[in-house]
């Protein structure tokens, strides 16, 4: 039986600034439909990889493949119909209503300057109301609390209709509700999601396989339960932790680590 090709294909990447490699062959695949999650310590290049993928870096060396074709021989906007973005940050958009914000993920799929349809408009309505921010439609998108505005890129990206969404740190800035809300949220849109994290627990709990990178390397990929071991914790991250089964998760019979971190190690 042949096996189907991955949705993003990522074979011997390298990239760099000013002859300072910082991505060193860099393979990585993300299977159609998987929420797979990009873990490392500060500057180990996760940012530096996920704009590689949607095209913001340009590899040095090597090819990614989005369903079998070179990102780089796509026209732009081709992939920027199948590809949304959400980022940590999210961009200043001065004077636009939430409800305009999150109708610019229609953009890839329109002409300059066409207006937007009666059901495009219910389109929009009805990715505002998955994120439950329907009483704040018409607010100005900077006075939105930052959970408030990463749920209103979400609903641009339910817009957009992507194939894949590429997700950079979306949760740092959020409290812990808002963290496992806006992850679980796009997790639920059954999309294929290449996120970073920072915080393990919360990848190990949503992410059907994770990918660790270590001074711009691929160290581990596999299922949360295989990567996320106490040698890695230390190799990796230099912390000292006991991964044990998380109690919510074991009562249903299923394996998801879950890390308690030891204090006053070196
Ligand atoms: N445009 C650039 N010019 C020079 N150096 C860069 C550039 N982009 C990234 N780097 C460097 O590459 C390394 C990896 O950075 P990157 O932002 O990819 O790491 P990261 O894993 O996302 O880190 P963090 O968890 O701190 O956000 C860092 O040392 C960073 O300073």
């Amino acid at each position: 039986m042949q096996t189907k090709a991955p949705l993003l294909n990522v074979q011997n990447l390298s990239w760099g600034i000013a002859n300072k490699p910082i991505l060193k062959h860099i393979n990585v695949q993300i299977p159609e439909g998987k929420f797979v999650g990009l873990i490392g310590p500060n500057g180990a290049g996760k940012s530096s990889l996920l704009r590689c993928l949607y095209r913001f870096n340009k590899p040095n060396e090597g090819v990614i493949e989005f369903n079998s074709h070179d990102i780089w021989q796509l026209k732009s906007d081709e992939y920027a119909k199948c590809v949304a973005v959400v980022l940590q940050e999210a961009p200043s958009h001065f004077n636009l209503s939430l409800f305009d914000v999150v109708a610019l993920g229609l953009t890839p799929h329109k002409s300059l300057f066409s207006s937007t349809s009666q059901s495009e408009k219910q389109q929009i309505t009805l990715a505002i109301k998955t994120v439950g921010l329907e009483q704040h439609t018409n607010q100005n998108f900077e006075s939105l609390s930052g959970g408030e505005k990463q749920r209103a890129l979400i609903a641009r990206a339910i817009v957009q209709q992507p194939q894949l969404l590429i997700m950079d740190e979306p949760t740092s800035h959020l409290d812990v509700k808002y963290q496992i809300q806006v992850m679980e949220l796009a997790k639920s849109l059954g999309v294929t999601v290449f996120a970073s994290f920072h915080d393990l627990n919360l990848a190990a709990a949503l992410c059907d396989e994770l990918v660790v990178i270590k001074n711009g390397e691929i160290t581990h990929t596999g299922s949360p339960a295989e990567v996320l071991t106490e040698h890695m914790l230390d190799d990796v991250f230099g912390v000292c932790a006991q991964v044990s089964n998380h109690p919510q998760e074991s009562q249903l019979g299923k394996v998801t680590p879950h890390i308690t971190y030891f204090y006053g190690y070196k």
